[in-house]
Protein backbone atom coordinates (compact mmCIF):
# COMPACT_ATOMS: atom_id res chain seq x y z
CA UNK A 1 0.00 0.00 0.00
CA UNK A 2 1.28 3.70 -0.84
CA UNK A 3 0.61 6.68 1.57
CA UNK A 4 1.47 9.16 -1.02
CA UNK A 5 -2.63 9.28 -1.74
CA UNK A 6 -3.49 11.56 0.61
CA UNK A 7 -6.36 14.07 -0.15
CA UNK A 8 -5.45 13.12 -4.19
CA UNK A 9 -8.56 12.35 -6.56
CA UNK A 10 -7.98 10.28 -9.15
CA UNK A 11 -9.82 9.87 -12.12
CA UNK A 12 -10.25 7.12 -14.90
CA UNK A 13 -13.03 7.22 -17.50
CA UNK A 14 -13.82 5.30 -20.53
CA UNK A 15 -16.29 3.96 -23.00
CA UNK A 16 -18.04 0.20 -21.92
CA UNK A 17 -16.41 -2.45 -20.67
CA UNK A 18 -13.15 -1.07 -21.21
CA UNK A 19 -11.73 -1.98 -17.98
CA UNK A 20 -12.23 1.17 -16.05
CA UNK A 21 -14.13 -0.72 -12.86
CA UNK A 22 -11.47 -3.73 -12.60
CA UNK A 23 -8.42 -1.03 -13.10
CA UNK A 24 -9.94 1.29 -10.18
CA UNK A 25 -10.15 -1.07 -8.29
CA UNK A 26 -6.67 -2.28 -8.79
CA UNK A 27 -5.41 0.71 -8.40
CA UNK A 28 -7.06 1.88 -5.55
CA UNK A 29 -6.48 -1.11 -3.75
CA UNK A 30 -2.38 -0.20 -4.66
CA UNK A 31 -2.93 3.38 -3.37
CA UNK A 32 -5.01 1.69 0.13
CA UNK A 33 -8.02 4.66 -1.35
CA UNK A 34 -11.67 3.54 -2.20
CA UNK A 35 -12.96 3.59 -5.92
CA UNK A 36 -16.01 5.33 -6.69
CA UNK A 37 -17.97 3.84 -9.61
CA UNK A 38 -20.54 6.40 -10.80
CA UNK A 39 -22.32 4.09 -13.21
CA UNK A 40 -23.69 2.29 -10.87
CA UNK A 41 -26.02 5.11 -9.52
CA UNK A 42 -27.02 5.83 -12.95
CA UNK A 43 -27.80 2.31 -13.02
CA UNK A 44 -29.37 2.39 -9.76
CA UNK A 45 -31.67 4.81 -11.32
CA UNK A 46 -32.42 2.84 -13.99
CA UNK A 47 -32.95 -0.62 -12.08
CA UNK A 48 -35.41 1.70 -9.87
CA UNK A 49 -37.44 3.56 -12.61
CA UNK A 50 -37.67 0.06 -14.32
CA UNK A 51 -39.10 -1.79 -11.56
CA UNK A 52 -41.50 1.07 -10.59
CA UNK A 53 -42.52 1.05 -14.04
CA UNK A 54 -41.58 4.37 -14.80
CA UNK A 55 -40.83 6.43 -18.31
CA UNK A 56 -37.01 6.78 -18.02
CA UNK A 57 -37.02 9.73 -20.42
CA UNK A 58 -39.13 11.53 -17.63
CA UNK A 59 -37.16 12.67 -14.99
CA UNK A 60 -39.75 14.06 -12.46
CA UNK A 61 -40.73 10.49 -11.64
CA UNK A 62 -37.56 9.12 -11.41
CA UNK A 63 -36.38 11.87 -8.83
CA UNK A 64 -39.61 11.94 -7.07
CA UNK A 65 -38.54 8.01 -6.21
CA UNK A 66 -35.00 8.39 -5.73
CA UNK A 67 -36.27 11.30 -3.04
CA UNK A 68 -38.60 9.08 -1.41
CA UNK A 69 -36.41 5.69 -1.35
CA UNK A 70 -32.85 7.16 -1.34
CA UNK A 71 -29.87 5.36 -2.71
CA UNK A 72 -26.60 4.80 -1.07
CA UNK A 73 -23.16 4.24 -2.79
CA UNK A 74 -20.84 2.16 -0.70
CA UNK A 75 -17.46 3.05 -2.59
CA UNK A 76 -15.18 0.17 -0.78
CA UNK A 77 -11.53 -0.27 -2.93
CA UNK A 78 -12.34 -4.31 -3.56
CA UNK A 79 -15.85 -3.46 -5.18
CA UNK A 80 -18.52 -0.95 -4.53
CA UNK A 81 -22.17 -2.14 -3.06
CA UNK A 82 -25.02 0.03 -3.79
CA UNK A 83 -28.30 0.30 -1.66
CA UNK A 84 -31.46 1.07 -1.12
CA UNK A 85 -32.21 1.02 3.01
CA UNK A 86 -31.79 -2.26 3.74
CA UNK A 87 -32.04 -3.61 0.51
CA UNK A 88 -28.59 -4.50 -1.30
CA UNK A 89 -29.06 -3.67 -5.46
CA UNK A 90 -25.64 -4.59 -6.53
CA UNK A 91 -26.09 -7.70 -7.93
CA UNK A 92 -28.95 -6.63 -10.34
CA UNK A 93 -27.09 -3.69 -11.77
CA UNK A 94 -25.56 -5.08 -14.61
CA UNK A 95 -28.47 -6.49 -16.69
CA UNK A 96 -28.86 -6.40 -20.20
CA UNK A 97 -32.28 -4.39 -19.04
CA UNK A 98 -30.62 -2.12 -17.71
CA UNK A 99 -27.74 -2.13 -19.92
CA UNK A 100 -30.10 -0.99 -22.30
CA UNK A 101 -31.85 1.29 -20.62
CA UNK A 102 -29.49 3.75 -18.57
CA UNK A 103 -28.43 5.90 -21.11
CA UNK A 104 -31.33 7.07 -21.86
CA UNK A 105 -31.63 7.70 -17.63
CA UNK A 106 -28.26 9.34 -17.89
CA UNK A 107 -29.06 11.87 -20.52
CA UNK A 108 -31.37 13.81 -17.98
CA UNK A 109 -29.85 16.51 -16.52
CA UNK A 110 -31.75 16.27 -13.16
CA UNK A 111 -30.00 12.43 -12.48
CA UNK A 112 -26.62 13.42 -13.33
CA UNK A 113 -26.94 16.43 -10.95
CA UNK A 114 -28.14 13.62 -8.74
CA UNK A 115 -25.59 11.30 -9.40
CA UNK A 116 -22.75 14.44 -9.14
CA UNK A 117 -23.82 15.92 -5.78
CA UNK A 118 -23.70 11.68 -4.43
CA UNK A 119 -19.94 11.90 -5.66
CA UNK A 120 -19.11 15.48 -4.80
CA UNK A 121 -19.60 15.20 -0.86
CA UNK A 122 -17.49 12.07 -0.66
CA UNK A 123 -14.03 12.64 1.51
CA UNK A 124 -10.72 12.70 -0.31
CA UNK A 125 -8.93 10.34 -1.72
CA UNK A 126 -10.48 8.05 -4.28
CA UNK A 127 -10.29 6.91 -7.61
CA UNK A 128 -13.22 7.98 -9.35
CA UNK A 129 -14.32 6.04 -12.48
CA UNK A 130 -16.94 6.52 -15.13
CA UNK A 131 -17.80 8.61 -18.15
CA UNK A 132 -17.51 12.22 -16.84
CA UNK A 133 -15.26 12.34 -13.76
CA UNK A 134 -12.37 14.14 -15.25
CA UNK A 135 -14.47 16.56 -17.22
CA UNK A 136 -17.64 17.21 -15.64
CA UNK A 137 -17.20 16.42 -11.66
CA UNK A 138 -14.05 16.63 -10.75
CA UNK A 139 -12.19 18.28 -13.54
CA UNK A 140 -9.46 19.42 -10.40
CA UNK A 141 -8.20 16.21 -10.13
CA UNK A 142 -4.75 15.54 -9.82
CA UNK A 143 -4.40 12.81 -12.47
CA UNK A 144 -7.10 11.58 -14.96
CA UNK A 145 -7.15 8.43 -17.38
CA UNK A 146 -9.15 8.04 -20.22
CA UNK A 147 -9.35 3.64 -21.29
CA UNK A 148 -10.21 2.59 -24.63
CA UNK A 149 -10.19 -0.58 -26.38
CA UNK A 150 -11.53 -1.66 -30.06
CA UNK A 151 -15.29 -2.61 -29.65
CA UNK A 152 -14.74 -6.22 -30.08
CA UNK A 153 -12.08 -6.70 -27.64
CA UNK A 154 -14.51 -5.00 -24.96
CA UNK A 155 -17.12 -7.17 -26.15
CA UNK A 156 -15.12 -10.13 -26.27
CA UNK A 157 -14.12 -9.25 -22.61
CA UNK A 158 -17.82 -8.89 -20.91
CA UNK A 159 -18.45 -12.29 -22.99
CA UNK A 160 -16.91 -13.76 -20.01
CA UNK A 161 -19.66 -12.00 -17.71
CA UNK A 162 -22.66 -12.71 -19.64
CA UNK A 163 -25.03 -15.02 -21.62
CA UNK A 164 -25.05 -13.50 -24.78
CA UNK A 165 -22.98 -13.82 -27.71
CA UNK A 166 -19.73 -11.60 -28.83
CA UNK A 167 -21.75 -9.71 -31.71
CA UNK A 168 -24.95 -9.33 -29.59
CA UNK A 169 -22.52 -7.30 -26.59
CA UNK A 170 -20.18 -5.67 -29.43
CA UNK A 171 -23.95 -4.01 -30.81
CA UNK A 172 -25.28 -3.42 -27.54
CA UNK A 173 -21.72 -1.75 -26.47
CA UNK A 174 -21.72 0.61 -29.84
CA UNK A 175 -24.99 1.70 -29.16
CA UNK A 176 -24.48 2.54 -25.50
CA UNK A 177 -21.34 4.62 -26.79
CA UNK A 178 -23.24 6.27 -29.15
CA UNK A 179 -25.96 7.41 -26.44
CA UNK A 180 -22.79 8.24 -23.91
CA UNK A 181 -21.24 9.99 -26.63
CA UNK A 182 -22.19 13.87 -24.97
CA UNK A 183 -20.96 13.15 -21.54
CA UNK A 184 -17.79 10.85 -22.70
CA UNK A 185 -15.14 13.11 -23.97
CA UNK A 186 -11.71 12.87 -22.56
CA UNK A 187 -10.66 15.57 -20.25
CA UNK A 188 -7.42 16.96 -22.24
CA UNK A 189 -5.35 16.56 -19.51
CA UNK A 190 -5.86 12.88 -19.02
CA UNK A 191 -3.83 10.00 -20.57
CA UNK A 192 -5.67 8.16 -23.20
CA UNK A 193 -4.85 4.74 -22.62
CA UNK A 194 -5.56 1.57 -25.46
CA UNK A 195 -6.17 -1.31 -23.35
CA UNK A 196 -6.07 -3.82 -26.50
CA UNK A 197 -3.12 -4.95 -26.34
CA UNK A 198 -2.34 -4.67 -22.29
CA UNK A 199 -3.84 -7.52 -19.49
CA UNK A 200 -5.38 -5.83 -16.85
CA UNK A 201 -2.15 -5.46 -14.68
CA UNK A 202 -0.34 -3.94 -17.81
CA UNK A 203 -3.05 -1.19 -17.16
CA UNK A 204 -2.91 -0.70 -13.55
CA UNK A 205 0.93 -0.41 -13.63
CA UNK A 206 0.76 2.09 -16.52
CA UNK A 207 -1.12 4.16 -14.59
CA UNK A 208 0.54 3.45 -11.28
CA UNK A 209 3.40 4.58 -12.70
CA UNK A 210 2.32 7.94 -13.54
CA UNK A 211 1.23 8.65 -10.00
CA UNK A 212 3.64 9.96 -6.55
N1 LIG B 1 -6.77 -4.98 -20.03
C1 LIG B 1 -7.62 -5.99 -19.87
N2 LIG B 1 -7.31 -7.19 -20.34
C2 LIG B 1 -8.15 -8.22 -20.23
N3 LIG B 1 -9.36 -8.16 -19.64
C3 LIG B 1 -9.73 -6.99 -19.13
C4 LIG B 1 -8.88 -5.85 -19.22
N4 LIG B 1 -9.52 -4.82 -18.63
C5 LIG B 1 -10.71 -5.31 -18.22
N5 LIG B 1 -10.83 -6.61 -18.50
C6 LIG B 1 -12.00 -7.45 -18.26
O1 LIG B 1 -13.03 -6.90 -19.09
C7 LIG B 1 -14.27 -6.96 -18.43
C8 LIG B 1 -14.87 -5.56 -18.37
O2 LIG B 1 -14.11 -4.79 -17.48
P1 LIG B 1 -14.80 -3.78 -16.48
O3 LIG B 1 -13.76 -3.39 -15.46
O4 LIG B 1 -16.10 -4.28 -15.98
O5 LIG B 1 -15.05 -2.52 -17.46
P2 LIG B 1 -15.94 -1.22 -17.28
O6 LIG B 1 -15.95 -0.89 -15.82
O7 LIG B 1 -15.25 -0.21 -18.13
O8 LIG B 1 -17.28 -1.61 -17.80
C9 LIG B 1 -14.00 -7.59 -17.06
O9 LIG B 1 -14.27 -8.96 -17.17
C10 LIG B 1 -12.52 -7.37 -16.84
O10 LIG B 1 -11.94 -8.36 -16.04
N1 LIG C 1 -19.95 9.15 -15.24
C1 LIG C 1 -20.85 8.41 -15.87
C2 LIG C 1 -20.93 7.03 -15.63
C3 LIG C 1 -21.87 6.30 -16.28
N2 LIG C 1 -22.74 6.92 -17.11
C4 LIG C 1 -23.87 6.19 -17.71
O1 LIG C 1 -24.07 4.98 -17.02
C5 LIG C 1 -23.97 3.88 -17.92
C6 LIG C 1 -23.38 2.70 -17.18
O2 LIG C 1 -22.06 3.04 -16.84
P1 LIG C 1 -21.03 1.93 -16.37
O3 LIG C 1 -19.73 2.61 -16.16
O4 LIG C 1 -21.62 1.17 -15.22
O5 LIG C 1 -21.04 0.98 -17.63
P2 LIG C 1 -19.90 0.07 -18.18
O6 LIG C 1 -18.97 0.94 -18.94
O7 LIG C 1 -19.25 -0.54 -16.97
O8 LIG C 1 -20.61 -0.93 -19.03
C7 LIG C 1 -23.20 4.39 -19.12
O9 LIG C 1 -23.51 3.68 -20.30
C8 LIG C 1 -23.64 5.85 -19.17
O10 LIG C 1 -24.90 5.96 -19.83
C9 LIG C 1 -22.64 8.26 -17.36
O11 LIG C 1 -23.40 8.82 -18.15
N3 LIG C 1 -21.69 8.99 -16.73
Amino acid sequence: MRYTALLMIVTIDGVAASGKSSVSSGVAQALGVPYVSSGLLYRAATLLGLEASLDLHAAPGLLTLLGAHPVRLEPLAGGNRVWQGERELTDDLHSSRVDRGVSVVAALPEVREWVDAQLRALPEPFVAEGRDMGTNVFPHASHKFYLTASARIRAERRARERPEDVPAIEAALQRRDELDTVQSAPAPDALVIDTGPLDLQGVIDTILTRLP
